[in-house]
């Protein structure tokens, strides 16, 4: 005999955020699932709509389309009316808008979450003290939020999502407050604690080398859309849009191929290896793949050679980051011996070099 369906039935384990959510002008149109033991990194340009996928998977704002489910627990669905509270939600988040209880102490602040979970008071106060001490918090138990720096607050406020050991953990920019040896400390312990972390987790973060660490797979957001979503190291090598290859310091360019030939939608050509694509291409050049010569380079293995105008340069922390115009431009990266003895300086003339073998060609979506 079959029983009656089950909430159970309503969709796989872990999270199904198919969700659209209208602020003003701005639309959220996405479809995110994030599986156990998930960790997702969310990233995108201001204004990309990154907190209010947080916000919608919290609770803290209605979907005004689509479905949030949860372990085959349906959250919100629009079509049906079904809205469970933000309180009601199993679910640990630290937001920047979301702050502390103020008339509590920070050690009751962190033991309010297992209690909201059914803790005892004693059990609860037990949980906290191991969380504030594993955040290196332990001195400031007794304090109110009130007397706390912004980073130390934040940290009290990841302590109390990570201590009600909630089935999804939302992060928004968990650590964005923190001093930088702090921040590199409580990452490394925010990466053990998400490797133990049994439910999904979505951290949305605007610093690339975080969201390389933390995340097992990132989702790239522009304009209110996922733009590309895929293991770091995939994201890292093929960006799909300008923003993630800024992100992750690659030169992107946009063209149409021709058997080896990528004619170059801004302006110019570039020879690449041959790898069987037609049409609408994109290219990523590494900045430290590219030489910057005097002359005309007489390198026949160099299959690209193209004049640039230098417009700028960047001190970066062992090399210097030239940003080059011409056909196709380029942020090339140059020792600063390199830039003292070609003797660079804004508006000189240059050629660059880059080797076929050193551009990734892929289509474009
Ligand atoms: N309460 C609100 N009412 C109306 N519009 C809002 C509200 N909150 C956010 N928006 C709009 O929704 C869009 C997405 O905002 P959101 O905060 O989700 O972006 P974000 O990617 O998190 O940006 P940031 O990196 O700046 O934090 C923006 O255009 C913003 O102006």
């Amino acid at each position: 005999m079959s029983g009656p369906r089950t909430d159970a039935l309503a969709g796989p384990p872990g999270l199904v955020l198919d969700a659209r959510v209208t602020r003003g002008a701005f639309t959220l149109d996405v479809d995110v699932r994030v599986a156990p033991g998930e960790v997702v990194a969310v990233l995108g340009p201001n204004g990309a709509g990154k907190s209010t996928l947080l916000s919608a998977a919290a609770g803290l704002v209605p979907l005004t389309g689509g479905r949030a489910v949860l372990d085959g627990r349906v959250l919100d669905d629009a079509r049906t009316g079904t809205f469970l509270e933000p309180a009601d939600r199993p679910v640990g988040f630290v937001f920047q808008s979301y702050r502390l209880f103020p008339h509590l102490s920070v050690l009751d602040n962190v033991a309010f979450s297992p209690r909201a979970r059914g803790a005892g008071r004693t059990r609860a106060r037990a949980v906290a003290r191991d969380w504030l001490d594993r955040l290196g918090l332990a001195d400031l138990a007794s304090r109110r939020p009130g007397d706390l720096s912004g980073g130390q607050a934040q940290r009290v406020a990841l302590a109390r999502a990570l201590a009600g050991a909630p089935d999804l953990l939302l992060l928004d920019e968990p650590l964005a407050a923190l001093d930088a040896r702090t921040r590199l400390d409580v990452q490394s312990e925010l990466k053990r604690h998400l490797a133990g972390f049994a439910g999904p987790c979505l951290v949305v973060t605007h610093d690339p080398l975080e969201a390389l660490m933390l995340a097992d797979r990132l989702l790239v957001l522009e304009g209110g859309r996922v733009v590309q979503e895929g293991a770091p190291a995939h994201v890292a090598r093929r960006p799909a849009t300008e923003y993630v290859a800024r992100l992750v310091g690659l030169n992107l360019y946009a063209g149409v191929a021709d058997g080896d030939a990528v004619h170059l939608d801004g302006g110019g050509m570039l020879v690449v290896p041959d790898h069987g694509e037609r049409g609408p291409v994109l290219v990523a050049l590494r900045p430290s793949a590219v030489v910057v010569s005097p002359h005309r380079p007489d390198v026949s293995s160099v299959r690209n050679t193209w004049p640039a105008t230098v417009v700028g340069l960047t001190m970066l922390t062992d090399r210097v980051r030239l940003d080059l115009a011409g056909e196709p431009s380029a942020l090339v990266d140059v020792t600063p011996a390199a830039v003292a003895e070609l003797g660079l300086a804004p508006g000189d003339r240059v050629w660059l070099s880059a080797k076929a073998t050193e551009l990734e060609v892929y289509a474009r979506g």
